[in-house]
This record gives C-alpha cells, sequence and structure tokens, in this order.
C-alpha cells in the first residue's frame, strides 16, 4: 500500500479497516475519502494529484507550514539517539528539560512549569485533576466544580468532552461527569439580540458570577475557557469579557484556565492568546501549534503557586507519552522556527492586517452575514438575510456544509461550523496565497448561493 495506489483502491481499504473521527462512517464509505499524499508550505496534494490550498492548518495546527525538513532531521537525530524513555520514577531527559525552559521563557506571566501529556484532551484531562489536587492539597477538597462555556471545545476524552459544551458529544458516552458546569457563551452574533456588544460581553462574563454565587464558591475549583472560541465557530468574545472573566475568578478566588490549543503559539498574532486578550491564567492548556502537528504532543502550563503545592505531594497522574523524547525534540524545533524566521512576529504585523482587509471584502457576499477575525483565526457567518442576521429555514449546518464542498471543489479547505465558514491557515501563509484563498471562498460562495436558491433554501 502506498502513495502510487490508485485512488479507489486506497478508499476501499480505507472503508474496510479504518474507523475516522467525528465521521458517519457509513456515508463517507459510500463516497470514498480523499486521500491526501503529501504537503509543502500551505499546499496539501491529494491522489488525484489536486492541490489544495489548506485554510485549516490541518485542525488548527500547522502553523509553521508542510515540508519542514529541519524537523524531520531533528526527529530522526533523537530517534537514533533516544527513541523513548519516560518521566515517571524520578527520572528525565534532555528534550524534556530543554521545551519545558523554552516554554517557561516564552509564555506570559509565571507559567513556569509544564507538566506534558500526548493531545489536548489529555492535558485537560490532566488540568481536571490537578485543580482537585490543588484544593485538596490546600484544604478545600469540596472545592472541585469547574465551570465551562456552552459551545466550548477541550477535546474528546470523557473528562475534557466534560468541560466541553457541545451536546452532540455529551449525548454519545454520558457526558458531562459529575461537577462540571457550563455557562452562556459570549457569542454576540448568534445570540446578543440588539443588545450593545460590549454591554453584551459583560452580561455573559456575569453569567460566571452568577454560578458561583448559585453553585457556592467554596464548591467552585476552577474556570476554563479559550480566549477565542474555535471549533464553536471562532467566537472571537467582546472586548469587554475577559476583563470581567479575570475580576470575578479574582474575586471568588477561583483558578483560572485559558485552554489555548488553538490561540497559541502565534495563532491570533501574539504568541499567546493571553497577551491578545490580556488574561493572567493560573494554567494554560497547549498543543497542536506547539508541534505544528508534526508530531502528536500537549501539555499543562502551571504558575508557579500552583506549581508549588503540586510539588508538595505526589500527584499520581501520568501518561506513557508525557514528555516524549521526540515528540518535545520535534516542538523544540518548531518553536525555533517560528522564533528565529520571525514567523510570529510577521503574523502580527504584516500577514494578519493584509487577511483583514481581504476578509472583510467578503462581507460584500449576499450570502455573509459578518465576518470575524483575530490575527490569523477568522470566521464567516452564512445568512440568508444580513440585516437581520437571520439562520437559515434548513437545520443548521446545511449551508454550512454546501459551501464547505464548493470549497473543496474548488481547491480550497474551509471548516464548517454549523453556518459558520471558519478558516485558520498556516501561519507562513503569503499574501499572494491569501489572494488565492480569498478568490476561492468567493467563488464557492457563489456555487453555494446558486444551490440553496435551486434547493429553496434562500
Ligand atoms: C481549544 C481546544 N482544546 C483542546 C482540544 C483537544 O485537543 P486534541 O484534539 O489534541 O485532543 C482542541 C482540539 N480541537 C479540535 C480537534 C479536532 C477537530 C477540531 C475541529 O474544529 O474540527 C478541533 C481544542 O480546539
Amino acid at each position: 500500500i502506498s502513495n502510487h495506489m490508485p485512488t479507489a483502491e486506497l478508499q476501499a481499504l480505507d472503508a474496510a479497516h479504518h474507523l475516522h473521527p467525528f465521521t458517519n462512517g457509513g456515508e463517507l464509505n459510500t463516497k470514498g475519502a480523499r486521500i491526501i499524499t503529501r504537503a509543502k508550505g500551505v499546499t496539501l496534494t491529494d491522489s488525484e494529484g489536486n492541490e489544495i490550498l489548506d485554510g485549516m492548518a490541518g485542525l488548527w495546527c500547522v502553523n509553521v507550514g508542510y515540508g519542514r525538513k529541519e524537523m524531520a532531521e531533528v526527529a530522526a537525530r533523537q530517534m537514533l539517539e533516544l527513541p523513548y524513555y519516560n518521566t515517571f520514577f524520578q527520572t528525565s531527559h534532555v528534550p524534556a528539560i530543554a521545551l519545558s525552559e523554552r516554554l517557561a521563557k516564552l509564555s506570559p506571566h509565571d507559567l513556569n512549569h509544564v507538566f506534558y501529556a500526548g493531545s489536548g484532551s489529555e492535558a485537560n484531562d490532566t488540568n481536571i485533576r490537578m485543580v482537585r489536587t490543588y484544593w485538596a492539597e490546600k484544604g478545600h477538597p469540596e472545592k472541585k466544580t469547574i465551570i465551562a462555556r456552552k459551545n466550548g471545545y477541550h477535546g474528546s476524552t470523557v473528562g475534557s468532552g466534560s468541560l466541553g459544551g457541545m451536546t452532540g458529544m455529551h449525548a454519545q458516552g454520558g457526558m458531562p461527569i459529575p461537577d462540571i458546569h457550563h455557562i452562556d457563551q459570549p457569542n454576540w452574533y448568534a445570540e446578543g439580540g440588539d443588545t450593545d456588544p460590549n454591554e453584551f460581553g459583560l452580561q455573559r462574563a456575569r453569567a460566571l458570577e452568577e454560578a458561583i454565587l448559585e453553585l457556592g464558591e467554596d464548591k467552585v475549583a476552577a474556570f476554563i475557557g479559550e480566549p477565542i472560541q474555535g471549533a464553536g465557530g471562532v467566537i472571537i468574545p467582546p472586548e469587554t469579557y475577559w476583563p470581567e472573566i479575570q475580576r470575578i475568578c479574582e474575586q471568588y478566588n477561583i483558578l483560572l484556565i485559558a485552554d489555548e490549543v488553538i490561540t497559541g503559539f502565534g495563532r491570533t498574532g501574539n504568541w499567546f492568546g493571553c497577551e491578545t486578550f490580556d488574561i493572567k491564567p493560573h494554567i494554560m492548556t497547549i498543543a497542536k501549534g506547539l508541534s505544528s502537528g508534526y508530531a502528536p504532543i500537549g501539555g499543562s502550563l502551571v504558575c508557579d503557586e500552583v506549581a508549588e503545592v503540586m510539588n508538595s505531594c505526589e500527584f499520581n497522574h501520568g501518561y506513557t507519552y508525557s514528555g516524549h523524547p521526540v515528540a518535545c525534540a520535534v516542538a523544540l524545533e518548531n518553536l525555533r522556527l517560528l522564533d528565529e524566521e520571525g514567523i510570529v512576529e510577521k503574523v502580527g504585523k504584516e500577514t494578519a492586517p493584509y487577511l483583514k482587509k481581504k476578509w472583510e471584502s467578503l462581507n460584500e457576499h449576499p450570502l455573509v452575514g459578518e465576518t470575524q477575525l483575530c490575527g490569523l483565526m477568522g470566521s464567516m457567518a452564512l445568512t440568508p438575510h444580513k440585516d437581520s442576521r437571520a439562520a437559515f429555514a434548513a437545520e443548521a449546518g446545511t449551508a454550512g456544509l454546501i459551501c464547505r464542498e464548493h470549497c473543496f471543489a474548488n481547491n480550497l479547505v474551509m471548516r464548517h461550523v454549523g453556518d459558520r465558514m471558519v478558516i485558520s491557515p498556516p501561519l507562513v501563509i503569503t499574501n499572494a496565497e491569501i489572494d488565492t484563498l480569498v478568490e476561492r471562498a468567493w467563488k464557492a460562495l457563489d456555487q453555494a448561493h446558486a444551490q440553496l436558491k435551486d434547493e429553496g433554501l434562500l
């Protein structure tokens, strides 16, 4: 089995043996999966030779772009030297030490300590157990409820999936686990009505205060939120939201967890979303852009105060691949490239401002109700009626799916979340590639508009 096999044969074998995430396998197997064979820069190539502009950087993660040989060389070298050892049982190794020191330097505030995982989900499972252990060690074992948002996304393990507010996920598998509480999200476009966005931002932040008072502040351990909700549809909160969340966490003495799995490592135009939104978290979840997806790795950056308590006990938690040496070495090389090639700096100074102008031009399209962009993550809301921001009559996601299919037909990857289209391209995207992205998006919108009209959905 190789890249040179006919597509149909690869699809048949895939259908026979491979169960895909978040996919209706029966439907996919009828259609046949698109086989991606190679990638370079921001461009994917599939088994039919199509060159596809990857507006999603894989799954929000290939920040440094595809095809960086330095990453492969570092991985190979590390594999030859020390392909694996664990960090349990009083042992450590240079890749984990070096990456930890680098992350302590790179991250904002006093997030000077790292607990490693193999993914963002596992890191958020760590966070659930860490905040509960923290409060138990401080003599408050009953302070264990974690507050999160509806339509938030924190992963797909039972713990992290419970932190997330995706009801479709909860319905499959008896989630959420006990002592997780969800509050409304700062999604002005869909839920703000004619409330002033800044007033709305305060209202939705105060939903946290109401929940704390309802639950009892002695019961609430932490609040977790993504600076910008990613998988929820790139929901950029009004600027009044995070300062109020920060104030409430301080007032009621609850830990603040910023989930930067998507917003971290340059995505919002700064190294971290906490810098973009002025958040001072006790814990920060990281993954994705940490290694640009070249190797699976995640983790929790932990502030001095929480780390001090965690170091005062034996935290009975950890994973075989916590601090995997090859993954750490690859992540370290990735951070070196992002830093030394000035990639993050260029996003903030040049690329994001350029994309913002081009992305906002899509507002002129009849299907587009609003566009949002922060750094290099953006969204547009599809609507049948701009002024009222009306939803489509058809089931949510129908228009989004139609638009996504037309994107692929135009050799562009854009994700749909309900009837919002989202982008999160590699940070190395050039202005010319941005022009191509927007041109192909416009074509897909035209074709989706025509199809929605033909099907009487407009
Ligand atoms: C904010 C956030 N936190 C945690 C996770 C979980 O990370 P892992 O997947 O590595 O366990 C995520 C992951 N986000 C994610 C993962 C897969 C698909 C999509 C999508 O938008 O289609 C988004 C995420 O976006």
